[in-house]
């Protein structure tokens, strides 16, 4: 008997700021691997993860959030956005569901998908996030307003937060990738490197303690990761990293009264890279002033994007 055909292919995720997208791809895999916080923009650049089961491996692309560019960062954001929808063989448009009048934004919903997913001429599901937010038929009749006015391969109405509808949506994709042997090795989660998650994890808490202006003008550079020696009595990684910021202003926010807060900020991103990486670490931050790095390309390109 031939063995059953196993599929492999990339799907990008697509959507809004905050409709959930990162969400989304940590419930799939069971594992937080992409930073989520309440507030929009939160992820800045592509991060892959990688779904594995006996049938199939699904090489997913959860990208930025599409805005309205407002700087050269946007305009880089937006960048890895579209260039992800090309490497992908499927699309997931996710579009959520909100309190109050209109169940969706539909006038977003609209740009999204006509002006982002149908021009790439791919294959695209439409998934109707946050349904825990609306009730049932609710979800239901805007399935159909969906189907009837983009005409996507499957729509699916599901919540990323409490995982409903989840294996589904896996059930969804599978038919629609290529029939192909597993390009990664099935216990590799992701592809971007362990230093890439520690900024990451930086970047989640500063987005999570401070507010206003502040997590949208940091940005956080790994300068160093280093093993300890095994003399070194503490054998703890040593990680020294910037938080990068527009102005004075806000380093003295970021380092608060007596280095309270930057205190408070290295404690919690520690204990978290301690639970990523599995070991002890020694956790080094300075922060560092480049005004308008935000709209400067050459610091941008510097830093990644
Ligand atoms: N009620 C509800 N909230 C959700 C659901 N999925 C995500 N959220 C919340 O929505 C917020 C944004 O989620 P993210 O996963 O960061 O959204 P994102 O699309 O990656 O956002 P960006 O990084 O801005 O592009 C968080 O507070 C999540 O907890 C869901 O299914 N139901």
């Amino acid at each position: 008997m031939q063995p059953p055909l196993f599929s492999c292919g990339h799907v990008t995720f697509v959507g809004a700021p905050n409709a959930g997208k990162s969400t989304l791809l940590n419930r799939l895999l069971d594992h937080k691997l992409s930073i989520v916080t309440p507030k929009p923009q939160t992820t800045r650049k592509k991060i892959t993860g990688i779904y594995h089961d006996d049938r199939s491996q699904i090489i997913i692309l959860d990208t930025p959030g599409i805005m309205d560019p407002k700087q050269s960062l946007h305009e880089s954001m937006l960048e890895i956005t579209r260039r992800s929808l090309r490497e992908s063989d499927v699309i997931v448009a996710l579009i959520p569901f909100q309190k109050g009048d209109e169940p969706i934004d539909r006038k977003f919903a609209s740009e999204l998908i006509e002006q982002w997913v149908k021009p790439t001429g791919k294959p695209f599901v439409i998934a109707l996030n946050k349904a825990d937010l609306v009730p049932e038929e609710t979800a239901k009749e805007a399935q159909t307003e969906i189907i009837s006015k983009y005409k996507p391969v499957a729509t699916l109405a599901l919540s990323a937060l409490t995982g409903g509808n989840i294996p589904e949506l896996v059930e969804l994709l599978r038919p629609l990738l290529p029939f192909d042997e597993p390009i990664w090795p099935d216990d590799i989660l992701s592809t971007e490197p362990e230093r890439f998650f520690v900024g990451e994890i930086i970047r989640e808490k500063i987005f999570l303690q401070y507010g206003r202006e502040i997590p949208y003008s940091t940005e956080v550079v790994i300068d160093e990761f280093k093993e300890q020696h095994e003399n070194n009595p503490s054998r703890k990684e040593l990680i020294r990293c910037s938080v990068i910021v527009e102005r004075n202003s806000q380093k003295q926010i970021i380092v608060g009264q007596k280095g309270a807060a930057i205190k408070k900020l290295g404690q919690a991103a520690r204990k978290e890279i301690e639970e990523l990486l599995d070991r002890p670490v020694y956790l080094e931050i300075f922060v560092k002033v480049r005004p308008d790095w935000r709209k400067k390309k050459n610091l941008l390109k510097s830093y990644g994007y």
